[in-house]
Formats: structure tokens, sequence, C-alpha cells
């Protein structure tokens, strides 16, 4: 916030919504003013220096918030606007939305909330561009118009501010990590560090020295005194990322520590106190991981005090061209070309497009586009066959990887039947699906999968006998 207060206009019928939301914002430093009508208000902007946020209700007599938004937005078209209802019917959502709310407020909301969100409004209006035009997308912004993300929007704004931990769910590429930079920007931690850790891609046998640090000398190969992550992440926030494949004794370690709040450094004597909130995700089902034994219940009631979920592109298409227009945009910015666009065709075939890889696939897709594509109009047929030479996203997460990834966490656990057990998965899941292929039909899905009907109704034995 500037030196000056910001002004905040609070419109709204009901004296008593007014006395307390500007009570809560005075206190929090805002210089408020009142009024009863959307004409109160728009007269008063004839006479007054303009506010920099206004809070409206919808439903007023007069005028009423919708067509305020509107007469303000023609005015003073950079002015965020917050609009609160007790109606929270999509009508007036939308409406609100479309005439360029802010943000939406339902009714009865809780103080802290609403001072939160006049704070980020004020400071989104005041990161905006002077002119305008939307701005290109760096690396932290989220984009999103669809319901799903302003619901995941205002959670994060409500998030932020509660020193609580949080569960990230999502398919890969859906934008968890963006969203937990988010929950750290928008939070009192802001100006402390944001330090993330994949526990996938870190060999589950230096997990524990990344996470906690080590003192020198105390494995083979640890020379120098190492900090670990959250001893990095002190004051701040650390994200772990695809936390259902973090090995079982680690798991118990991290519950301890969560639990603690300190923590000695592998082979340490000091007890070192850290204050960090822990922002996990996942790709998976740790229910079912829990089902099966792989994932501590108790770290998941930890971990997950509140859950956000991510929706995958394809249930959200309606967000595809807004963010292909920002990474072409970002892209065009990088190589100081001149910005591409999608002739009509593309943009539908764009629409139509599944997203196995989700935003990720999109964005590397728009990408490929900027520097490949050999007009400023991308067509039908560049989009086929960016398309078509994309790595699939499942390759990025091959089974090879899934199961040396099981092999080194069975190993750190002490297992040591290893093969057998690794056989009889991979046998079962073959066979599952050519059963399922087959709709149960055994001696095809034996012929499928080359094999005599014998051994498979001999694996399915197996199977059945060991689960
Ligand atoms: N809503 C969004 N707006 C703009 N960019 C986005 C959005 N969602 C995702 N991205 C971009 O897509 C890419 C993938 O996002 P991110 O890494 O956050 O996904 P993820 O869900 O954490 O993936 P994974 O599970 O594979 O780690 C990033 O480059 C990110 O900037």
């Amino acid at each position: 916030m500037s030196a000056e207060p910001a002004r905040v206009w609070i419109v709204d019928d009901d004296r008593s919504v007014r006395f307390v939301l500007a009570a809560a914002l005075g206190e929090a430093g805002y210089e408020v003013s009142g009024f009863d009508s959307a004409q109160g208000a728009l007269e008063a902007l004839q006479r007054r220096p303009a506010p920099q946020l206004l809070f409206t209700d919808v439903r007023m007599p007069g005028d009423d918030g919708l067509v305020l938004l509107d007469k303000l937005k023609a005015a003073q078209p950079q002015l965020p606007v917050i609009v609160m209802s007790a109606y929270t019917d999509i009508a007036s959502t939308a409406g609100a939305f479309r005439g360029g709310a802010h943000e939406f407020l339902s009714k009865p909301f809780d103080l802290d909330d609403a001072v939160a969100l006049a704070a980020r409004a004020l400071r989104d209006s005041a990161g905006a561009s002077g002119d305008g035009e939307p701005v290109a997308a760096d690396e932290d912004t989220l984009i999103g118009d669809t319901p799903a993300m302003r619901d995941l929007f205002r959670a994060i704004g409500r998030l932020a501010q509660a020193p609580l931990n949080v569960l990230i769910t999502g398919e890969t590429g859906t934008g968890k990590e963006l969203v937990a930079r988010a929950l750290h920007h928008e939070s009192p931690r802001a100006r402390r560090p944001f330090i993330a850790m994949n526990t996938a891609a870190v060999p589950s046998e230096l997990l524990e020295s990344e996470l906690f640090g080590h003192e020198a000398g105390a494995f083979t190969g640890a020379g120098k005194r190492h900090v670990g992550r959250f001893e990095q992440a002190d004051g701040g926030t650390l994200f772990l990322d695809e936390i259902g494949d973090m090995p079982l004794p680690l798991q118990t370690r991290l519950l301890r520590v969560l639990a603690e709040g300190e923590f000695f450094r592998v082979g340490g004597r000091e007890l070192i106190r850290v204050d960090v909130r822990v922002v996990a995700a996942t790709h998976q089902q740790l229910e079912a991981l829990v089902a099966d034994g792989r994932f501590r219940a108790d770290l998941l009631h930890r971990l997950d005090v509140v859950r956000l979920r991510l929706p995958p592109l394809r249930e959200r298409r309606a967000d595809v061209p807004r963010l292909a227009e920002a990474f072409l945009r970002a892209a065009a910015a990088k190589f100081q070309a001149p910005v591409k666009q999608f002739d009509r065709a593309a943009r539908e075939r764009l629409l139509a497009y599944g997203w196995p890889g989700n935003v990720r696939e999109l964005e590397n897709l728009c990408w490929r586009l900027a520097a490949l594509a050999p007009g400023d109009t991308i067509d039908v047929a560049d989009l086929e066959s960016a398309l078509s030479t994309a790595p699939s996203p499942a390759a990025e997460a091959s089974w090879e990887d899934a199961l040396g990834r099981w092999a080194r966490e069975r190993l750190a656990a002490g297992d040591s039947d290893l093969h057998a057990h690794a056989r009889e998965r991979f046998d079962r899941v073959l066979l599952e699906a050519a059963l399922a292929h087959t709709g149960g039909r055994r001696a095809e899905a034996a012929a499928r999968l080359g094999l005599g009907r014998n051994t498979v109704t001999r694996k399915l034995a197996v199977g059945r006998k060991r689960h």
C-alpha cells in the first residue's frame, strides 16, 4: 500500500453491512466512505476524488449494483469492484463478472475475508498495466475465467491468510505449483522464501537429507554441511510436489516434524526449529494409497487440512483460448517476434481437443507453434503437425519410471522379495487390462496377451490367493 491510505467506497442499502464493513476496513488502514444507493455513489463521484476500490451490493432500491458497475466501469475501467450479494444465483454472479467485477463476495461473509479481498484487489490493480491492455502471462500469473477457476481464485484469497496446511490435487500439468506459489504470494509469508521440492524427482535415498539437511560427513558423499529445504523455507512456504511418492519411512519423519516443528539434520545434534507452511500436491488418489498401505493416514490428515482440487483442462475448455493467447503472447515477447494467432478452425480444434497433459501441454504446444508455424496465423494443419510431434505426456511419467520409484521405495523400506512381488503386480495389471478389454473372456484375453489359457488361469489363481 502507498503512504496515502487507499480510498474504499461501500455501496449498500443495508446500514449494518455498511457499518461493520467500514469498521473493519477502517481498522485495516483504509479511508472508507459509505453510500446507501448507487445514485449516491455516482453523485459523489462528480465531487470527490474517485475511490481506488469499491464494494457494492447487488439488490438495492433504485439502480442495482450491476447497473452501478456498468456505469462505473464506463467511467473508470481500471477500478476494482467487489460485488456483494446474498443472491448467490448464477445469473447475478455471471452478470457481475461480465460487468467487470473483480471479485464476488457472498453474504453473509467473514470480515477478515472481505479485508483480505480488499488488500488483494488493491494490490492487483496497482500492479495492472496502465493502458488496460492485457499483460503477457508471466510465470506466476494464474489465468482462468471459468466458474471452476473463479472458485479456486476465491479459495486462494481466503486460504492465503490462514496459516493452514493445504493439499492441492489435480492431474499433471493442471497448475498445482502455480497455485502453491499464488497461496504463498498472497500470504503474510510473501516476503519469505517459497521453496519447492518434487518428491518424485529426488532419489529416495537422498530425500531425507534434501528435506532436513545433513551435517558434514553424515554419510558417504556428504562432504559439506547441507541446509535442507525445511530450513531454507523458514518463515515461508515449502511446496512438496508428488507427495504420494514419498517413501513410508520418510512419511513418518515428516509427520513428526510437522507435529513438533523441529528436527535434527541427518547426523546432527542441534535441534532445528522452523516455522514453515507446508503446501503439498499430488496427482494420485491419496485415499487409495492409504488403503493400499502406501501412504500414512495420519500424515494425510495433517497435510489435508484444506484441499484444493484443480480441474483438468478438459473440464474448463472455455479457458483454452485465453490460455493459448497468453502463451503465444509470452512466446512472442521472448522471441521478439509478432504475436501469432489461431484462425477460426484451429481455435475450434483447440477447443475440441482432450488435453491429457493439461495446461502444460497447451503451453508447450503454443511455444512450439510460436517457434515453428510459418505464418502469423496458425491454421489447423500447423496445429495438427505440432500436436503429432508433441511428446506424449504419458511418456513423461512412464511406467518404467514408476516401477523404478516403487523399487527404490521398497528397497529403502527393507523389502527383500521385490522381484516376485513386482512380477505378480505386473501380471495383474496386464491381466486386468486384457480382461477388461475382452469383457471378461479369458481365452481371448490370453490370446491378446500372447499367453496360453492355462497360464492366464494360473496367474489369476495366484492373484486371488494373494489379494
Ligand atoms: N491457470 C494457469 N494459467 C497460466 N499458466 C498456467 C496455468 N496453469 C498451469 N499453467 C502453466 O502450466 C505449466 C504447468 O503448471 P504446474 O507446473 O503448476 O502444474 P502441476 O499441476 O504442478 O504439474 P505436475 O503435477 O506435473 O507437477 C506451468 O508452466 C504453468 O505456468
